[in-house]
């Protein structure tokens, strides 16, 4: 055994407490912050819960804001993100390289002392200890001797050296290697290179873009605010190709402060979904263009958008939407404007047929707004695609049935998985006789589209959530 290895500690077992000589016998000494991060990741993993809903809710009820929630926002998704990657070395770091058998709640706490020591600038004492403070509080002094002896062994190396250890060779299994190096399943990271055509520089740019902090992107509804003034009162720049489009660095603060969104001027919207949205109205129509219909509307961001458009050009448009609390939500969003809210299978709906034009923006796996939910990377699998894209597929069948002779079916995903993109659509518009038209027109300068007829946006060519866009029209001649 080489010296290192010596040093290593052995993993505790499962609810046996050790000696209770193991811990030390000062109280624990516990950090609001890091108690929140500590108590958010167990609510992702015990309850299945959203880090982005749980961990606002802790700061305002524990009252705590400036710095410390600073800290505890970029220690909890920052450490949800990275669990891949921080798992490989905690495995490292144990005797018998297993983490199965490490209990769940310990676990927990190592992912968040080694996040500290990898990916922030905290000094190793104060990670450690305050990681083995938090993990004694809640599973007993004897497990402190453990937690201390891992989080030492990570600490030995930083997180590139690491990498370069554990990561396989990036020439000989290149997936493989950037998906451990930015923190990603690998299935994930091969569905991204899959979908870019891409095993080198664009797939590692692709899944960088994506573990990054992502700015915050509003929307200005059409006809209340302009970009240009949203960006003036936020401070934030106007977006490069939504017209309605303003972004604000990662890190300003709570948009719910931001005046216009609270009085429902402008709301939180990725730019790539309101590029999306505008698309739908964008696709020229020979006829009427009064009905229009969103099939999967809740909770309403780009119900709202198309809404304020509807109310400009005269149109009405219908939301349906299955889920009923999803359904309270677009409430919410389209106060004010000319919406009707259906709660609806959009599979079998008894809605009059004849729409001129129908958004699709259909339930998926969610694989290109990784950034904006730290844990989905993790608890999404790739079992769950075959589900997703028949439903899709069903969706898109129904909204074919709905449209009117000559009217458009659009369909977005926030997903490059070629499954539910490509795949989905070429199937269902071959079965259906749809037409598949060109939808690189209605995303007018924005570069680097492809070859077309879909529009996939990327984070690491747009600065937006990885959308999919594809354009169907419905042949004249259909009944
Ligand atoms: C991707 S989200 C839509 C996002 C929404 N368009 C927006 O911009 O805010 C998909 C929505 O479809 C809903 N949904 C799932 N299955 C459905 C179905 N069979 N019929 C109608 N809606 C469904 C989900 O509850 C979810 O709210």
């Amino acid at each position: 055994m080489n010296e290192r290895r010596e040093r290593r500690p052995s993993r505790p077992e499962r609810g046996r407490p050790g000696p209770r000589k193991e811990g030390p016998s000062r109280p624990p000494q516990i950090d609001p912050a890091r108690q929140v991060a500590f108590d958010v990741l167990r609510a992702v993993r015990e309850k299945d819960a959203y880090a982005n809903l749980v961990l606002p809710e802790l700061l305002r009820n524990r009252r705590i804001s400036g710095r410390d929630a600073a800290l505890a926002t970029e220690l909890t998704y920052g450490t949800c993100r990275a669990v891949g990657m921080l798992d490989a070395v905690i495995e490292a770091c144990l005797v018998d390289r297993s983490l199965a058998k490490v209990d769940a709640i310990v676990l927990d706490g190592l992912r968040l002392g080694a996040y500290q020591l990898l990916r922030t600038r905290i000094p190793e004492h104060a990670a450690v200890g305050s990681t083995v403070d938090l993990v004694r509080a809640e599973v007993g002094s004897w497990i402190a001797g453990f937690v201390n002896a891992v989080l030492r062994s990570v600490s030995e190396k930083d997180e590139e050296t690491w990498l370069n250890e554990l990561a396989p060779d990036e020439a000989a299994d290149p997936i493989g290697a950037y998906a451990l190096r930015t923190a990603h399943p690998r299935w994930v990271a091969r569905s991204f290179a899959e979908a870019l055509g891409d095993k080198g520089a664009e797939l590692k740019a692709a899944l960088e873009a994506d573990d990054d902090r992502p700015d915050v992107h509003l929307v200005a509804r059409p006809g209340e605010i302009s970009a240009d003034e949203l960006a003036a009162i936020t401070g934030g720049d106007v977006a490069p190709y939504s017209p309605y489009g303003v972004r604000m660095p990662a890190g300003s603060g709570d948009p719910g402060d931001v005046e216009p969104i609270k009085e429902k001027l402008a709301a939180v919207q990725d730019e790539g979904s309101q590029l999306c949205a505008v698309a739908v109205t964008k696709v020229p129509l020979t006829g009427s263009d009064e009905r229009w219909l969103d099939l999967c509307a809740g909770p309403g961001g780009k119900a709202a958008l198309l809404g304020a458009l509807a109310s400009i050009s005269g149109a009405t448009v219908d939301a349906v939407e299955k889920a009923p609390h999803r359904a309270k939500l677009i409430e919410n969003a389209v106060q004010g404007l000319p919406v009707t809210i259906y709660v609806a299978d959009g599979r079998e709906t008894d809605l009059e047929p004849g729409y001129d034009r129908v958004l699709v923006d259909a339930p998926c796996s969610g694989l290109g707004s990784l950034r904006r939910r730290p844990e989905a990377r993790w608890r999404r699998q790739p079992s769950d695609i075959s589900d997703l894209t028949k439903l899709q597929g069903q969706l898109i069948t129904a909204a074919l049935d709905l449209v009117r002779p000559g009217g458009v079916v659009t369909y977005v995903v926030c997903s490059p998985h070629l499954a539910e993109t490509e795949g989905v659509v070429g199937e269902t518009a071959r079965r259906a006789g749809a037409e598949i038209v060109d939808a690189r027109p209605f995303f007018p300068d924005v570069p680097q589209l492809g070859d077309g007829p879909y529009v996939q946006l990327w984070p690491h060519r747009h600065g937006t959530d990885a959308m999919f866009c594809a354009v169907l029209r419905k042949p004249e001649t259909a009944g």
